[in-house]
């Protein structure tokens, strides 16, 4: 790593900053600093623990168990409860647009037309310390009003006045990820480095320390997703952060507001229990689909029964995702919370008119289905969307949302939440998993944590569906595709073995990386264990 290590005396020398990127100086001022080192002391040993809890879980599944609803907090979900009012700006968010946080993105997605933005510092941003600053930079000059932008060709980009702008949405990186280039707490008298910092209070913490107190003045929060919890304590540490960080900035109680992406298995069991845990900041749950499909295929690795077919066949219609987004909207609308979709993948595709009909219309399908279950809003990867699912939802759901139905008609058991899947592995479906992990971790690893492959969206969610699988597949042993060829590692190790020479020959984002890519996926695909998450290793590939 190009590391530059900066002391910061004024802080006791107790932090580093190990990296350098422009603007950096004006974001990681000594009070900025002082703050997350306070952050990372009083939270660090409770995030350590619920990972730890994490694993605990997860090998008794591994062990033959199976997820199931708490006996300890029944009474949660029986109780009669609501969460607090939800503010006025987070009223109507019918159609969010999604993306990452550098300027351009910033500027086009705040002034799309969606009611809402959440700026992405998790699946789509390749945590790069040059990211990183880039974004948080670029969302605090958008929320003074500042923020513009010139491409190469000399386009100059400016946000629209406020009243036009997307309302702003933060999403932290989740508990799992550490942020390297802080370390807090060295000793250098015993020649100790200091620990890395959690992501999540890292990119939360440093946003909130420049944008609060502007954004509370307006009432526009700020206002936070956080991704990938996999259960009410978990919830209940965001909630003990929010209240020290209202308390630390001098922000009325529960000034910030949270929505929630159920994305994982485990937290599907908990969702009274996230909401409860967080009743006086939450506002909603979201349908983080991508994620959920990756954290089923790893939660339930050890259990053959449930092995999914190929990505193309894990849709909605799929029971046990069917189940999952009906169980979220009952479960949110009986608390007064919204119960807000998830994402298409599908994107607009400028070169062929046919293939553009196709792809909207499998988005305005599943915009349709999202308003017909009860959902409040939905997600949009592209501006392009915007009409599509904006148009769907004026048509079917009149006021700003529609908790009003109540889904009480949903049951969703723990049965229908754990459904195997019927469907089938064709070579095909097996071929592109092994193109996609390849071809979007080369693009990360590169700093670009977002590419459209085959007119998909591709991030740091769908990549892993296609890598969990692929170990899946490959360790299960005697699957076979629907051709009647075994899935075995020669399968893998011939579709690795053109995808080079043939990746060279394509204008592919970070195409010089593709070597390197190739060989992470190989150590995590032959692996005896399902690697957690594969932006663990490749993280430390990156400056
Ligand atoms: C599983 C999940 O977590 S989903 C949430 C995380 N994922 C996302 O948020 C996806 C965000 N989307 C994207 O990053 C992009 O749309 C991609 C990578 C999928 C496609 O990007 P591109 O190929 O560059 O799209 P395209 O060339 O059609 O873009 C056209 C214009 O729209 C802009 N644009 C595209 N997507 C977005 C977006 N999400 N937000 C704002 N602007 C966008 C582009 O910047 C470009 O602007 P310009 O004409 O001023 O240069
Ligand atoms: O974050 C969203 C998802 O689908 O994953
Ligand atoms: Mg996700």
């Amino acid at each position: 790593m190009s590391a530059v290590l900066q002391r910061v005396p004024e802080v006791g020398e107790r932090i580093e900053i190990v990296g350098r990127a422009p603007g950096q100086d004006g974001l990681l001022t000594p009070p900025a600093l002082a703050f997350l080192a306070d952050l990372h002391r009083r939270f660090e040993g409770e995030r350590r623990g619920l990972l730890e809890s994490r694993a605990r879980r997860q090998a008794g599944y591994d062990a033959g168990g199976l997820p199931d609803f708490r006996a300890d907090t029944a009474a949660i979900r029986a109780g009669d409860w609501r969460i607090a009012p939800i503010p006025a700006a987070l009223a109507d968010r019918r159609v969010e647009i999604t993306g990452p946080v550098d300027p351009k993105m910033v500027i086009n997605a705040l002034n799309s037309g969606a009611n809402c933005y959440m700026a992405d510092f998790e699946d789509s941003t390749a945590p790069t310390w040059a990211n990183l600053v880039e974004g948080q930079r670029a969302l605090r000059e958008a929320v003074i009003g500042t923020l513009d932008f010139v491409n190469q060709a000399g386009k100059r980009y400016a946000l629209k006045p406020e009243a036009e702008r997307a309302v702003l949405i933060v999403r932290p990186r989740g508990w799992h990820l550490d942020e390297k280039h802080v370390l807090v707490d060295a000793c250098p008298e015993q020649g100790r480095r200091g620990e890395r910092m959690s992501a999540s209070l890292f990119d939360l913490g440093l946003f909130c320390f420049h944008n609060a107190a502007a954004l509370a003045a307006r009432d526009r929060g700020p206002y936070f997703y956080l991704p990938k919890l996999q259960s009410m304590e978990e919830a209940a540490l965001w909630n003990r952060v929010l209240a020290h960080v209202e308390r630390e900035l001098r922000l009325p109680h529960a000034q910030l507001k949270a929505t929630v992406l159920i994305e994982t298995l485990p937290a599907a069991f908990e969702m009274d229990e996230i909401l409860h845990a967080l009743r006086d900041r939450i506002v909603g749950l979201n349908c983080g689909r991508w994620d959920y499909i990756f954290s089923y295929i790893k939660t339930l690795r050890a259990h053959r029964d449930r092995a999914l077919p190929e990505r193309a066949q894990v849709t909605m219609a799929q029971p046990f995702l069917k189940a999952y987004s009906e169980r979220l909207v009952r479960t949110c609308h009986r608390r007064g919370a919204h119960a807000m979709g998830g994402m298409a993948a599908q994107i607009p595709i400028g070169n062929d008119d046919e293939a553009n009909d196709a792809a909207l219309a499998r988005v305005r399908a599943d915009k349709l289905r999202e308003v017909a279950a009860g959902h409040d809003g939905t997600w949009v990867a592209h501006p392009a969307l915007i009409p599509v699912a904006r148009e769907v939802f004026d048509a079917y759901m009149l006021g700003a949302n529609q908790h009003e139905m109540l889904r009480e008609d949903v049951v969703a058991s723990r049965d229908d939440l754990l459904r195997p899947s019927l469907g089938t592995i064709t070579r095909k479906g097996f071929e592109n998993n092994v193109e996609v992990c390849v071809r979007y971790l080369a693009a990360w690893l590169d700093g670009n944590g977002c590419v459209p492959i085959h007119y998909l969206m591709e991030d740091a969610a769908t990549a892993e569906i296609a890598r969990a699988q692929l170990w899946q597949w490959l360790h299960h042993g005697g699957l076979h595709l629907d051709d009647g060829s075994p899935v075995d590692f020669a399968l893998f190790e011939r579709a690795l073995l053109n995808l080079p020479s043939r990746l060279a020959g394509e204008s592919v984002p970070g195409v010089s990386r593709v070597r390197e890519a190739i060989g992470v996926l190989d150590r995590l695909t032959h692996a005896e264990q399902l690697a957690e998450f594969l932006t663990l290793p490749a993280y430390e590939r990156i400056d």
